[in-house]
């Protein structure tokens, strides 16, 4: 309330920040029950205990949504079979709605948990030229709910890649200065000659949207990822036969013979790890092996 000592300017303002602050405070919350930090169950204990709580004053349409499986589709059939409104807050439901919410959420559990534990994190990895970002170039056009990931790097852009939609073109200080920020969820130098990571931000926003996303990274930050997060799933890409493999490398003329000498040498090594991963695809058709991935994270 506005008096002498709080004009309403200066009110507004510490309203104008709780209010930033619950914001906050929601998508942390969002964020947890994607990663499986917190159970959806426990998500509504506490909004129900305290519905002036952040989880409390979480709209319905927000928490259904951060259940990995859910999407937008599936969250209003939901509502409307449970008989709720879209603007509804957790705290604000009724006693039959907290009910009919909890009951769904007991019965269909089993199917609403990510397959076999694992989280919607998804390493594509394999030999240069073995086709990563041809076949992950197909499922982002074929799945648009798949967040793929916009990797930075120190190499210069190839003719026809686009700045912030193929990579992030950045120099070695701005590199640096994203490692020191702890700005990546992983980074490596790549065949020994420059250097590429993965923004952790976009990823975590899109997993806190309950989003499948997609790494086409290299080996050394495949295993980065499985280090911070061993529910993540590892698809390895196979080419049919060397031979093949060596072919789609000369053919895509993007590098030198000593570029491409030096790139094939990771490529035994990277073949040589396989059998890390938690599946490993063919690539001897595109949208085969996009739909077979693809697969894999559902
Ligand atoms: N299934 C396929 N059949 C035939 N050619 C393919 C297939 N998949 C990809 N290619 C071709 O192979 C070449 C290499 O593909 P791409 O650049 O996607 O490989 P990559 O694994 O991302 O390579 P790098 O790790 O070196 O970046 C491209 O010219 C691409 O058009
Ligand atoms: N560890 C990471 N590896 C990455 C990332 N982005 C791409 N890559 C891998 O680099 C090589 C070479 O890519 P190119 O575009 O120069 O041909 C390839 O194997 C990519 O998968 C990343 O963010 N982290």
């Amino acid at each position: 309330m506005a008096d002498a000592q709080h004009p309403p300017e200066v009110d507004r303002v510490a309203a104008s920040r709780r209010a930033v602050a619950a914001r906050r405070a929601r998508a942390s919350l969002k964020k947890d029950v994607a990663m499986r930090v917190l159970t959806p169950q426990e998500l509504l204990r506490r909004a129900f205990a305290e519905p002036a709580s952040p989880a409390g004053t979480m709209r319905v349409t927000e928490f259904l949504t951060s259940i990995p499986a859910i999407g937008e589709g599936k969250r209003d059939r939901i509502l409307e079979r449970l008989g709720i409104s879209p603007v509804k807050r957790l705290g604000g439901l009724g006693a039959r709605q907290r009910r009919a919410i909890e009951a769904f959420l007991d019965e269909r559990w089993p199917e609403l948990q990510p397959r076999d534990g694992r989280s919607r994190l998804v390493v594509l990895a394999g030999p240069t030229a073995v086709g990563k970002g041809t076949v992950a170039a197909a499922i982002a056009r074929q799945h648009p709910e798949i967040h793929l990931s916009v990797s930075a790097t120190t190499r210069a852009p190839r003719p026809g890649e686009v700045d912030g939609e193929h990579y992030y073109f950045v120099d070695d200080a701005e590199f640096d200065r994203l490692v020191d920020d702890g700005e990546l969820l992983e980074h490596a130098t790549v065949h020994n000659r420059f250097r590429y990571g993965t923004p952790r931000e976009p990823i975590e926003r899109a997993l806190g949207e309950g989003k499948t996303v997609l790494l086409e990274i290299d080996l050394q930050g495949a295993r980065q990822v499985r280090e911070a997060d061993p529910s993540a799933t590892l698809v390895f890409l196979l080419p049919p036969s060397w031979d093949e493999l060596v072919q789609r490398l000369v053919g895509r003329g993007t590098e030198g013979a000593e570029e491409r000498a030096r790139r094939l040498r990771t490529a035994k090594v990277e073949l040589a790890a396989q059998h890390e991963f938690d599946y490993r695809v063919v690539n001897d058709e595109v949208g085969h092996a996009a739909e077979e991935v693809v697969s894999l994270t559902r």
